[in-house]
């Protein structure tokens, strides 16, 4: 039974994802995402599950930033999960008297319009987790008045939920990963994204589009580009890339075998099967067996075999 780390405590949206993802894995919930990756990386996890981004906000840029400076993990499984939050507070709480309300920044930035209007004059405060705001808010003393986390941590910290389905749209969707340290890959399946992030060898007018081309050329669609910074000045950045394929098609390897040749470092962050089970269209010319052909009559050539 793997033991699977993951942003905690008991009640995330991303304890609902591992579930899904791995209903035998044993849970160990870590305080932050990078916590949780580094139970993975340790040894003292097999694995963990992160968010990596949402339908409203896009990118969870630490998780992004990890997988691009920290120690290497591989992603062997996506999943999608629709989120609803709710606003929870002790029982006895009304909301005109909410002054103060803690959660997590990405269901802040997806509770906007509810905040506004009906706590206009709170404070919202970042917590580490939707759950951990409500664990937090259910303690007798808490500074804080309201939590936005899932109802299911409103039922599992005693709390009560004075609004329900409180997000900006009721269609919002969280990608979430799963990830271990570097071993064989997920086969492919016909259905498989990749990931990567490529940090350019120098600045120069045309790196983005040079880059860009070597997918276009073989028939890669992008599913996901972000643009993030070095940290070396303003200015700088590299790139995290997600595409449809596996590293195992012709037309994906030899695509990041280009970018390895004309860019300073690739990191390769995994294949695995896309959780929307799309197939890819296939541009005439970038399937294995016409890489394969094409290869073939290359070697005659370079033969003299014309
Ligand atoms: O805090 C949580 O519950 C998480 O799992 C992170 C998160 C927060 C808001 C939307 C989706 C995921």
């Amino acid at each position: 039974m793997p033991r699977l780390a993951y942003l905690g405590p008991e009640g995330t949206f991303t304890e609902e994802a591992l579930r899904l993802l791995d209903p035998t894995a044993e849970r160990l919930p870590c305080a932050t995402v990078s916590a949780a990756l580094n139970a993975a990386r340790s040894g003292d996890a097999d694995g963990a599950v992160v968010p990596l981004e949402n339908s409203i906000e896009g990118a969870i840029t630490t998780t992004l930033d990890e997988f691009a400076w920290g120690e290497p993990l591989l992603i062997n499984a996506e999943l999608l999960l629709p989120v609803q939050f709710s606003l929870l507070a002790r029982p006895g709480t009304e909301i005109p008297h909410i002054k103060r309300v803690y959660t997590h920044p990405a269901a802040i930035t997806q509770c906007r319009a509810f905040i506004s209007r009906e706590l206009p004059d709170a404070v919202v405060v970042a917590a580490p987790s939707t759950a951990a705001a409500a664990q937090e808010v259910s303690l007798p003393g808490s500074p804080y008045d309201a939590a936005i986390a899932a109802r299911i941590a409103g039922e599992h910290y005693g709390l009560a939920e004075l609004a329900a389905d409180i997000g900006d749209r009721s269609d919002t969707v969280t990608r979430f990963v799963k990830v271990s340290r570097p071993g064989p890959l997920p086969e492919a399946t016909g259905s498989d994204r990749t990931t990567l992030v490529v940090f350019l060898a120098d600045d120069h007018p045309g790196a983005l589009l040079e880059m860009l081309t070597e997918f276009s050329v073989r028939g890669v669609n992008l599913t996901r580009i972000e643009s993030r910074p070095t940290g070396d000045g303003i200015g700088r950045y590299f790139f995290h890339f997600d595409f449809e394929g596996h590293v195992a098609d012709a037309r994906v390897g030899e695509a990041i075998a280009g970018l390895h040749r004309i860019c300073g470092e690739v990191r390769f962050l995994g294949s695995y099967p896309r959780a929307d089970g799309v197939a890819p269209q296939i541009k005439r010319g970038t399937s294995d067996p016409e890489f394969a052909e094409a290869g073939d009559w290359l070697a005659r050539v370079r033969s003299g075999q014309v």
